[in-house]
């Protein structure tokens, strides 16, 4: 099955429990951690995060933003997230980054911008459970889906077939009903969708749609 991480960046950001509740029947919450350093905005940071694993309403899928993850990235593995993806840019030892995060009892990914070649991972996917490829440039939600990283997540779909690595793809940014598929279809099986979620009137079916169109493609 295809999974579905709405992002709740561009969500009601006052009632962020409240909007956790409308995306339940998603597979996990993705939140976007931004420290205005490594991307030029600003969200929130670990208690809030903590506060949300604390309501138990989904899984969360942390996608940090942020320079220096070594430092910060374990916290949000040991706050119980459950999945923690930080990016390649900004990591200064990655695999021991992953062995970190998991021996805090989540599972990792490892994100690229879209300027960032896959070879910059591609020695890391055996430390990993998730490659977060980007398809907007990080910062802000409801921007265009860049379909020129359609090849990418097709390269990085046959380097782990090649290398029988059973590790998630994720991709972030301008997913929805228009451009899943394309997305599915190149290798992906897990999708973040914020604006496409919020912005629908009601947010379950959306989820519903988006899966019932990735599912046919899925490389799961
Ligand atoms: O990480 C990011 C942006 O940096 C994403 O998670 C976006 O928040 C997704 O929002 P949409 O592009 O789906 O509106
Ligand atoms: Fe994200």
């Amino acid at each position: 099955m295809s999974l579905i991480h709405p992002s709740i960046l561009n969500s009601d950001t006052a009632d962020l429990a409240g909007e956790l509740t409308r995306i339940s029947s998603a597979d996990a919450a993705h939140v976007d951690v931004m420290d205005n350093h490594f991307v030029p905005n600003l969200t929130w940071g670990l208690p809030v995060v903590e506060s949300l694993i604390r309501r138990n309403i989904m899984p969360i899928d942390a996608h940090l933003m942020i320079a220096d993850p070594d430092r910060w990235a374990p916290a949000y593995a040991e706050a119980g997230c459950d999945s923690v993806t930080f990016h390649v840019e900004a990591a200064r030892a990655p695999v021991v980054l992953a062995h970190n995060l998991h021996k805090a009892g989540a599972r990792v990914g490892v994100g690229v911008r879209p300027g960032t070649p896959l070879s910059a991972i591609e020695e890391l996917l055996p430390y990993m459970d998730m490659a977060l490829i980007m398809t907007v440039e990080p910062g802000f939600g409801g921007q265009a889906f860049i379909e020129s990283m359609l090849p990418k997540i097709r390269r990085l779909r046959a380097l782990l077939n090649e290398q029988n690595l059973d590790i998630q793809i994720q991709v972030d940014g301008g997913v929805s009903r228009h451009t899943i598929a394309q997305a599915a279809e190149a290798g992906a099986n897990v999708f973040v969708a914020g604006s496409a979620v919020f912005g629908a009137e009601d947010a379950a079916e959306e989820i519903a749609a988006l899966r019932k169109i990735a599912d046919p493609f899925c490389h799961c």
